[in-house]
């Protein structure tokens, strides 16, 4: 049993210590039961236990526990249930042995417990009661209130219907010239956004979710300086993550020179990206952020991109911080990982999408506004499904792509498609059986993989102590790293990202490509694990070592080298860094919002079929132009 939880909490009921012993929940979760019962007198043993599942719930990702769902299958929780001893009860058994009526009873009496439906926001917001019920939903305050904000925020950005720009139609004309493909549901998501204060914009990778919010900016911009030239709306443009923004800046920069729009127009729009920590203004060492509801950002419309990397936490906070008037545009893949902290904010916002969710108005403001017809998508529908699109031809993949094949079937959750994909002969997706756990086949395609950069490295070190040269060094070694990745779905054990990064190394350093395997050396890559905000540096950001002179320098020294979204070089002191681990291997879901030409995709638990489906998703849609896949042969 953790120290934590057996200094904290002497009172608690021994069932619950038995819990966490068994593995069933985690010291935190016992921890805060223990508040509740030491700092809130909550006496009630249901209630304590029902407190360490709806945190243990957080820890899984979800932001709430429904108890009518949880008392069907009490095994829900626990997917993967840990082991048993056969008589030490089990949370599974417990919950078998009680009814929700006897849940709710316990719930609507229990001191720490605030009872609410769905329309008493006020009554609740003032609560402070640690738990909140609302129906037979069971939440920790902090998630339902986020819940709650995130609720209002939108439903009041939808209340409202805009009137349309004028002359919509000429301007999607120009922006989105017809192809003869109908419905062109690029050219219907401009128009929608164009509509309401909020829209979401979904769809996989290459499908134009850039291209298509570029031409909104340019089409609302257009109108906006065509009344009022000098006062162009204020726009701002965000990411989660630093390699995300930098992505999206990269696209913009390339794409907004080529819209058919007036010189002034396209100057007004921004091409710099911020992380969405930035934009909203971090404080350090609190979750609160410089804009909120009585600081908000100053900013007609904000765009923010990959958005199914934001948790419920940052979306609430997102909201709070933007006022009424301002236009929200979320850019996302649906189907790719949630975050890694609760909350699938864009998977709950697009649920039911992949059904008819247009209304008879929708789709006749559509027809009457875009030229578009899309009866076939008229069904009922909420308001908010009113303003999202999914968009669905993928231009990066072709029709003879073996990646954009898998990803899709893989996304259908067809993995008897995906298997037989897999021992096609495809020329960009590729099979790695792995025999008996041995994990030398991965070692040697990763340092295939990697000898580009390395040698790269080696070639193009400057000879001169030039601050430039070397700056122009690390761009190219940076650059060169980006092209080939080795991802994996598990931090632990040998095909886990711990165990592959110390095996690709020592590969790498038997066949000459690096000095040593560990501690800092030439070619080392890192990655930030923690956002270090006096260094600029975010967690995701990826560095290598390099062994630099600076002019005036007699000797050499190790320096992180990083690109910061904006372009410039960072050369930083390894000793100032201290939240990094290398990035030979990274986790499916650390490497959501980067893109390589080639990357190698480890999957420790067997094939596609084994391998949650959103997992293999994200990883396969990371490469633009081969994918290994490589498992364990099937026992
Ligand atoms: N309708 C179109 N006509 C011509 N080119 C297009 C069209 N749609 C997209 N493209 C091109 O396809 C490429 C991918 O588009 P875009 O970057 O907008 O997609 P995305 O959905 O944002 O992709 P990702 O999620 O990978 O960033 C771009 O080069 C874009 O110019």
């Amino acid at each position: 049993m953790s120290e934590i939880a057996t200094l904290r909490a002497p009172q608690l009921p021994a069932r619950l210590h038995q819990w966490l012993d068994g593995g069933w929940i985690r010291s935190t979760d016992l921890a805060l039961a223990a508040l509740l019962a030491e700092n809130g007198g909550e006496t009630d043993e249901v209630v304590l236990a029902l407190a360490t599942l709806v945190s243990y719930t957080v820890g899984a990702g979800h932001i709430r526990l429904p108890l009518d769902t949880l008392m069907q299958t009490p095994a829900m929780l626990w997917p993967e249930p840990p082991a048993t001893d056969g008589h030490t009860p089990t949370p599974v058994e417990w919950l078998g042995a009680l009814t929700l009526d006897t849940l709710r009873a316990h719930l609507t009496d229990a001191r720490s417990v605030e009872s609410v439906t769905a329309d008493d926001a006020a009554v609740a917001r003032d609560g402070t009661t640690p738990l909140v019920l609302q129906g037979n939903t069971l939440y920790l305050r902090r998630y339902w209130a986020n819940e709650r904000l995130i609720q209002t925020a939108l439903a009041s950005r939808l209340a409202e219907s805009l009137p349309a720009p004028s002359g919509l139609t000429d301007r999607l004309d120009g922006l989105f010239p017809r192809t003869g493909r109908e419905p062109d549901w690029q050219r219907i998501a401009c128009a929608l956004a164009t509509r309401s204060r909020f829209t979401l914009i979904t769809g996989g990778p290459g499908t134009g979710k850039t291209r298509t919010v570029l031409r909104l900016l340019g089409l609302l911009q257009a109108e906006r300086m065509d009344t009022h030239p000098e006062a162009p709306l204020r726009i701002r443009l965000a990411a989660p993550t630093g390699k995300a923004a930098a992505r999206l800046g990269e696209s913009i920069s390339g794409e907004v020179d080529a819209l058919p729009l007036p010189a002034a127009v396209r100057d007004a729009i921004p091409r710099s990206v911020s992380t969405l920590h930035r934009l909203l203004g971090p404080r350090p060492g609190s979750r609160r952020f410089r804009h909120d509801r009585d600081n908000p950002l100053h900013a007609d419309l904000v765009v923010v991109d990959e958005a199914s990397m934001i948790d419920q936490e940052l979306t609430a906070r997102l909201l709070d911080a933007l006022r009424p008037e301002t236009r929200l545009v979320l850019l996302g893949d649906k189907d790719q990982l949630a975050s890694v902290e609760a909350g699938a904010v864009l998977g709950e916002l697009c649920a039911g999408i992949e059904q008819p969710h247009y209304t008879a108005g929708t789709v006749a403001w559509v027809k009457a506004n875009s030229g578009d017809d899309i009866a076939a998508w008229q069904a009922g529908g909420s308001a908010l499904q009113q303003q999202i699109v999914r968009l669905r031809d993928s231009r990066r993949f072709g029709v003879d792509s073996g990646i954009g094949a898998l990803a899709e079937a893989v996304r259908r959750g067809d993995s008897a498609y995906a298997e037989a994909l897999l021992d096609s002969d495809a020329a960009d997706i590729q099979r790695l059986k792995l025999t008996g756990g041995d994990d030398a086949g991965i070692a040697t395609a990763a340092c295939q993989g990697y000898q580009a950069y390395l040698t790269e490295l080696q070639a193009r070190r400057p000879v001169r102590d030039d601050r430039e040269a070397t700056e122009e060094w690390a761009r190219t070694v940076l650059a060169a790293f980006s092209r080939f990745q080795v991802l994996t779905t598990v931090r632990h054990g040998p095909l886990g990202v711990t165990g592959l990064n110390a095996r690709i190394a020592a590969t790498l350093q038997q066949n000459g490509l690096i000095d040593r395997a560990s501690g800092w050396f030439e070619g080392r890559p890192v990655m930030i694990t923690r956002n270090d905000y006096e260094l600029g540096l975010m967690n995701g950001d990826i560095g290598i070592c390099l062994m630099t002179r600076l002019p005036g320098e007699q000797t050499p020294r190790l320096r992180v080298v990083f690109e910061w979204p904006d372009g410039p070089i960072r050369l930083v002191l390894p000793s100032r860094l201290d939240a990094i681990e290398s990035v030979f291997a990274m986790t499916v879901h650390k490497s959501q919002g980067s893109e390589f030409d080639h990357v190698l995709v480890v999957l420790p638990e067997g094939g596609p079929g084994r391998t949650r489906p959103e997992l293999l998703y994200t990883a396969v849609t990371r490469a633009r132009k081969g994918a290994v896949i490589a498992h364990p042969q099937a026992h």
